[in-house]
């Protein structure tokens, strides 16, 4: 599978299972979740057969949100009110899904959130090392690419880190690739898979065309133009939702095929493949990557690479997502230095 929608074709709101009902479930807890992308996330989730537990976090109450979740089906959703700290709903999480924090506005990149959520991040990294520090988490707040290296940070200065479990969601590039992909080929959208590399902002984001499957080709001008309407596709909802937010539902409906791969591994599925922004040695020089990854029990088993490039997937990636991402970790560690006292290693 790709990081993409599911290779065992968990549909959303499919109520058919392949976990039989003996099997403990994962208890699985949205940080953030009164937002825009939470709300319909939480949905989703609650709807999902594989997941056990629900918690619903946020700085403002939480209690609403759950009770409307438990009509939809038996099983608990934890809320949390707002005065409650730190949120009880985060014990003992299996899956921790981090969407906490501000998002995009009409002239903002992602990188122009670090000084918002970087200190948000960091708290509720304290909060999750205390409460579940074993937990797989799923960080879908931006920039991605600095908050997955402050996330880890937390977890190595209170002695938790395990760099298998801590993942950057860049799903929504790969669902956007194989839709537009789709689109533009006349392919069925459920057959096709492309694995978008590098990280989660506008020129980090590579998807890699050249290793579409089923094999497609693509003229030079294909591959331009469809690079650049992935890159460019944030920017095409925050602008026409003019200030009332970013992606919301198509993030929701990603991290639900996300967090659904992560299960079907997590109980024992052996051939799952994801794309997700880790910790990597694939670059030597970078310390996080986006690449696909082969998921197992205890999270990232095994990184797989980046495959053969292309010669324009080679000359982007070497001229452009290379210093760029360097710039996203380095503004973490420098970050990191200052308010936790770590040291880059
Ligand atoms: N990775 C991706 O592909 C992707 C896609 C879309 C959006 N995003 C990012 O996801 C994040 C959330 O987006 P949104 O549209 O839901 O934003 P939103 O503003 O609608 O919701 C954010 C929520 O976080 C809550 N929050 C703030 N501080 C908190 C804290 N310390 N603890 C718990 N909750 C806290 C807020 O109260 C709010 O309910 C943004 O950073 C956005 O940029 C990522
Ligand atoms: O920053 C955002 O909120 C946009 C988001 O990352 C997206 O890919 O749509």
């Amino acid at each position: 599978m790709s990081s993409s929608p599911p290779s065992k074709k968990i549909r959303v709101a499919d109520l058919s299972s392949t976990m039989s009902s003996s099997e403990k479930k994962p208890k699985v807890v949205v940080v953030g979740a009164a937002g825009g992308i939470g709300q319909p996330l939480a949905m989703l989730l609650k709807l999902s057969p594989l997941v056990g537990d629900l918690g619903v976090v946020d700085v403002v109450g939480t209690e609403g949100i759950a009770a409307d979740l438990s009509h939809l089906k038996p099983g608990a959703v934890l809320g949390h009110p707002p005065t409650k700290d730190p949120p009880e709903p985060l014990r003992d999480a299996d899956i921790l899904v981090v969407l906490a924090g501000r998002a995009q506005r009409p002239g903002e990149s992602r990188d122009d959130l670090f000084k918002f959520n970087a200190r948000i991040i960091t708290s509720i990294a304290k909060q999750a090392a205390e409460l579940c520090p074993r937990a797989m988490v799923c960080i879908v707040s931006n920039p991605v690419n600095s908050l997955v290296p402050v996330f880890s940070e937390v977890f190595k200065s209170r002695g938790c880190y395990d760099q298998r479990r801590i993942f950057g969601i860049n799903t929504l590039d790969c669902v956007r690739s194989r839709t537009f992909v789709a689109e533009r080929k006349g392919l069925d959208v459920e057959e096709v898979t492309v694995h978008s590399v590098g990280g989660h902002s506008g020129p980090t984001i590579l998807p890699l065309l050249s290793q579409t499957k089923p094999a497609t080709s693509f003229t030079e001008k294909e591959v331009e133009e469809l690079t650049f309407k992935i890159q460019d596709a944030a920017n095409v909802v925050i602008n026409l939702k003019a200030g009332k937010g970013s992606s919301t539902l198509s993030i929701a409906c990603a991290t639900y095929y996300f967090v659904s791969q992560l299960i079907e591994a997590m109980t024992g599925s052996e051939d799952v493949v994801v794309t997700a922004y880790v910790r990597s040695d694939v670059i030597p020089e970078l310390s996080y990557l986006a690449t696909p990854l082969l998921l197992g029990p205890n999270g990232a088993e095994k990184n797989l690479g980046l495959g053969e490039l292309s010669e324009y997937e080679r000359k982007k990636l070497t001229e452009v997502v290379v210093p760029e991402l360097k710039a996203n970790i380095q503004k973490a560690v420098e970050f990191c230095e200052a308010e936790l006292g770590t040291k880059k290693d």
